[in-house]
């Protein structure tokens, strides 16, 4: 598979009262053109500031303290999209690479019209599309989320929770982007309307070959769409690989907690544990491994102090990677 965007070595901090926030330490993974991508990590695992970071929308407090954000144009030219001047990257946003954020419920303006909206994000683009031909093209992407044209009619306050999250996810097909980040698609969502948008985007990927990256705390959600997975922890990346790779035989500790926690309807709910503990403060300076305070397979010395050696992945099979300490002996990753 071709790389889509290569993320490598973001680093994104907040300053904050007693210290900077690490929200996302040296995280490094690739994007792959055509294939479904998950984030999964509880809350303030750093999968929103990741995100942002991607398109370099970091607000302040937080700044982009280190790291590269590599895209991959269809004829292979490489565009480092954090040494671009603001305006250009504007570009890339919507056109290339369209965002659906955690708060798009209320991501629309209450004042316009739905066909606004669309009007609004092509005119950002470009002026010298006509009205009728970007209205055309509205009603053609309303219809890869099931809504009728009628929609453009109505301001956002006569659309249910799910049609507002149906039609930002057409507002994000308008110009065509190679690539759609949501994140937290589905939350605000009940559980019927949550199975039937991802039913959607998986019809999207499947018409349109688009590459989708979704990022989530609800890994029963995505775990039938998703292609591949990363697992976050603490603002790093601590696992990723295939997805049945990973959620068959998960290498790393938390990654196995996290599984283990989720219910499924099929079996005994006392069986479920939470991971014992708490995660750590962002603010400290790091010496071990995040995750060995909470972790059943902490190896003593050999997963504290050696801050190189934990802050790895390493390759335990070509379709799954880790960062615990215990794979030390594999090769290192480089995907
Ligand atoms: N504007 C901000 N100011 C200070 N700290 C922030 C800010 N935004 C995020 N953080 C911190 O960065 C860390 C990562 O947060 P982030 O929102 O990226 O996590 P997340 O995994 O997306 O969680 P959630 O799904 O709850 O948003 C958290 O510790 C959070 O408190």
């Amino acid at each position: 598979m071709k790389p889509l965007i290569e993320i490598k070595n973001l680093s994104i901090e907040f300053e904050v009262k007693g210290g900077k926030l690490k929200a996302c330490d040296n995280v490094s993974i690739t994007i792959n053109r055509g294939e479904i991508l998950g984030v999964i990590g509880e809350s303030g695992s750093g999968k929103s500031t990741l995100a942002s970071g991607i398109l370099d929308l970091v607000q302040a407090p937080g700044k982009i303290s280190n790291g590269e954000v590599i895209y991959y144009t269809e004829d292979d030219k490489k565009v480092s999209l954090l040494d671009l001047p603001k305006e250009e990257l504007m570009q890339y946003r919507w056109s290339e690479i369209a965002t659906v954020f955690q708060a798009a419920q209320n991501a629309l303006n209450p004042v316009l019209k739905i066909r606004e909206h669309f009007l609004e994000t092509v005119y950002a683009h470009s002026d010298k599309v006509k009205e009728d031909e970007i209205i055309k093209k509205a009603e053609e992407v309303l219809k890869y989320v099931r809504l009728d044209k009628s929609v453009l009619e109505y301001y956002p306050h006569q659309l249910s929770g799910g049609m507002k999250q149906r039609v930002l996810i057409a507002l994000s097909l308008i110009l065509d982007p190679k690539i759609i980040i949501l994140d937290e698609p589905t939350t605000a969502l009940d559980v019927i309307t949550q199975w039937y948008i991802m039913e959607l985007l998986k019809e999207i990927h499947q018409k349109l070959g688009i590459t989708l990256v979704f990022l989530t705390h609800d890994i029963s959600i995505i775990s039938e769409v998703v292609d591949r997975i990363a697992v976050m922890y603490a603002g790093e990346i601590v696992e990723c690989g295939d997805v049945a790779n990973v959620f068959n035989e998960p290498s790393h500790p938390y990654t196995k907690g996290l599984l283990n926690a989720i219910p499924t309807l099929h079996d005994d709910i006392t069986e479920r544990k939470a991971i014992p503990g708490n995660p750590p403060n962002l603010l400290e300076n790091f010496k071990n491994c995040k995750f060995s305070a909470r972790c059943y397979r902490f190896l003593g010395k050999e997963c504290s102090g050696d801050k190189e050696k934990t802050e790895k992945l390493y390759e335990i099979s070509n379709k799954q990677c880790t960062r615990c300490y215990a794979y030390a002996e594999e090769v290192e990753c480089t995907k």
